[in-house]
Order: C-alpha cells, then sequence, then structure tokens
C-alpha cells in the first residue's frame, strides 16, 4: 500500500494498464566523502606521488567520492600557471587521476590543474568515474581578479582564459554541479545548478589570509542554505611561502550547517552526503515553490518607485 501511494504520487513513474513501471524510479544517494587538504610544493611529480598516497588512504577509510584541491599539481600563482599547465586528458595529472580513480573504484574530482588548449590557459576541474573515465570537465568561470590594499592583490586573468559553460556529472542517481574557489561567491552559478536539480556543489578552492576568516565559510553556508543543498570546498594545506592558503576544507549541509571542517595543515576530512536531507529540507522549507517570480520583474522595472 505504501508502495503504491509512493508510486501514484511519484511524477517519476507511470502506469501502463494495471503494471507500474518501475523503469524510473530515482534511488535516494547516499555516499560518503573524503575532502583532500594537501601540501603543494614546487615539485610536480612529488605533489602527485603524495596525493596518490591520500587518496589510497581516503579509499581505505571508505570514501567512494574523494575531491582534491585548487592546484593540486601546482603553486597556485600566476606565475606558475604556465609552466605546470597540461593537456587534458593526455598529460601526467590527468592520468594519475584516471589511474586513481579506477584502481581504487571511486569517483574522483580532480581538484583543478592548469590547463593548456588552443593557446589558452584555464583553471580546469576534471572529474574520474569508477572506471577511470572522464566524465566532466569544468573550466573556471569568474577569474580571481581583486585588489585589497595592504592585504590581497591577485589577477589571474593576466595569464588565464576565464571559461563559458557549467558541468554537472551523476554519482548514481544524485546530480552534482562544480565551481572554482571564486565561482562560490557568484549565487547565480549555485543558482543555475539548484534550478538544474544538483544536491550537491563542489568547490576546489585556495582562499588566502586576507578574505579567508571573513568569508570562507560564510559564502558555503550561505550558498548551501540558498539552494538546499551539500557544498563541498576543498584547499589546499596552508604554505608558508609565495601564497598562503587559508586550508580549512569544509562539508556543510543542505540546511546551511558546517558538518566537518579541517585545520590548516595536511589533512583528510570525512562526511556522508545522503541526498534525503536536501529533499527533507526542501520539503519542509519550500522556498523554491514560494519565489515570487510573478512580482520580481515587476519591481525591478519600478525600483526608482521603493
Ligand atoms: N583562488 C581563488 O579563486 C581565491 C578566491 C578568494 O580567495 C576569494 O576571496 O574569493
Amino acid at each position: 500500500m505504501i508502495i503504491q501511494n509512493l508510486v501514484r504520487n511519484s511524477p517519476l513513474c507511470t502506469r501502463r494498464g494495471t503494471t507500474y513501471n518501475f523503469g524510473q524510479f530515482k534511488m535516494s544517494t547516499k555516499i560518503k566523502a573524503a575532502l583532500i587538504q594537501c601540501n603543494v610544493g614546487k615539485d610536480k611529480l612529488e605533489n602527485l606521488k603524495s596525493v596518490s598516497k591520500l587518496i589510497e588512504t581516503a579509499k581505505q577509510k571508505g570514501a567512494e567520492l574523494v575531491a582534491l584541491p585548487e592546484c593540486f599539481n601546482s603553486p597556485y600563482g600566476t606565475n606558475f600557471f604556465k609552466e605546470y599547465a597540461e593537456t587534458i586528458p593526455d598529460g601526467p595529472s590527468s592520468k594519475m587521476l584516471a589511474e586513481h580513480a579506477k584502481k581504487h573504484n571511486i569517483y574522483l574530482v580532480g581538484g583543478t590543474i592548469p590547463e593548456r588548449d588552443n593557446g589558452k590557459i584555464y583553471n580546469t576541474c576534471t572529474v574520474w568515474n569508477p572506471n577511470g573515465e572522464l566524465i566532466a570537465k569544468y573550466r573556471k568561470i569568474h577569474l580571481f581578479d581583486i585588489d585589497i590594499p595592504g592585504g590581497i592583490t591577485f589577477k589571474e586573468s593576466e595569464i588565464l582564459s576565464a571559461g563559458r559553460e557549467l558541468a554537472t556529472f551523476h554519482i548514481k542517481d544524485m546530480k552534482v554541479g562544480l565551481g572554482i574557489c571564486y565561482d562560490m561567491r557568484f549565487e547565480e552559478l549555485a543558482k543555475l545548478y539548484r534550478l538544474s536539480e544538483c544536491k550537491l556543489l563542489i568547490y576546489p578552492g585556495a582562499f588566502n589570509m586576507t578574505t579567508g576568516p571573513m568569508h570562507w565559510e560564510l559564502i558555503q553556508r550561505s550558498r548551501a542554505n540558498d539552494n538546499q543543498v551539500y557544498v563541498l570546498a576543498i584547499s589546499p594545506a596552508r604554505g608558508d611561502k609565495g601564497y598562503i592558503a587559508w586550508g580549512h576544507s569544509q562539508i556543510t549541509d543542505p540546511w546551511g550547517k558546517v558538518m566537518v571542517s579541517a585545520g590548516h595543515e595536511e589533512e583528510i576530512i570525512y562526511g556522508d552526503i545522503d541526498e534525503t536531507e536536501c529533499d527533507k529540507v526542501r520539503q519542509q522549507i519550500p522556498i523554491s515553490n514560494q519565489r515570487r517570480l510573478d512580482l520580481y520583474d515587476t519591481i525591478k522595472r519600478s525600483t526608482s518607485k521603493i
């Protein structure tokens, strides 16, 4: 009886005569995620080797989804991007990622690497499935160009080109959206993923010692709460030279609560992602059905009257 009600009420199931078609019935996905906050140095091969070991450790602890930070194969800095850039999927970093996804039978979100393509360089995230196949590629859309006097000045656009496309993939039945670091400041990107039914957003990132303490946690909780999605953000460990990363990789649940966060040294954090939590919060606080889309445009057109 319960199953029949579920079927009748489900828009995903259709009735053929007296037989219910379960072909499209959607299962809820539960998955153990590991976020690898690794040290990154100047020796690329050394970076790849040490990340390989950390991926193995994460697998041994039961992770099915493993995610790496922004620029895991090279130091983060405009003076490094050209030297460390590789083509995808035939460069050494891609090969290592494909091999480890397959060997450990995991979904592997390959942080980011500087990608060379057609004379341009992008900051690119790749995702590999348990067969070692490339299932998503995302190029950072919003380049990190900021200037805070006495704090930090950075201009990715001096070297990097910006991506122009969103990227999603599925883990079992759960849809996942990708962004990279500075992208998390743009609520429009997260909203587009939410509108396309994503339940999990993953941002490899490397905030810094000026904006990290102010915004890193706040932004992730905001994106999670606004969109009722899980948010994973994966930072490199804090080094002591060049660009100093804030660290504090974080898993935030769809209620906007920080489930777990790292310190600033090399560390792996783990968390269970349960798609039904998104369904629960979306049902109990149904903001997506309560938007006044009938009003916003009218109000926007007459803002002079506000
Ligand atoms: N790598 C980045 O995009 C850094 C973004 C950042 O630090 C910020 O404050 O935003």
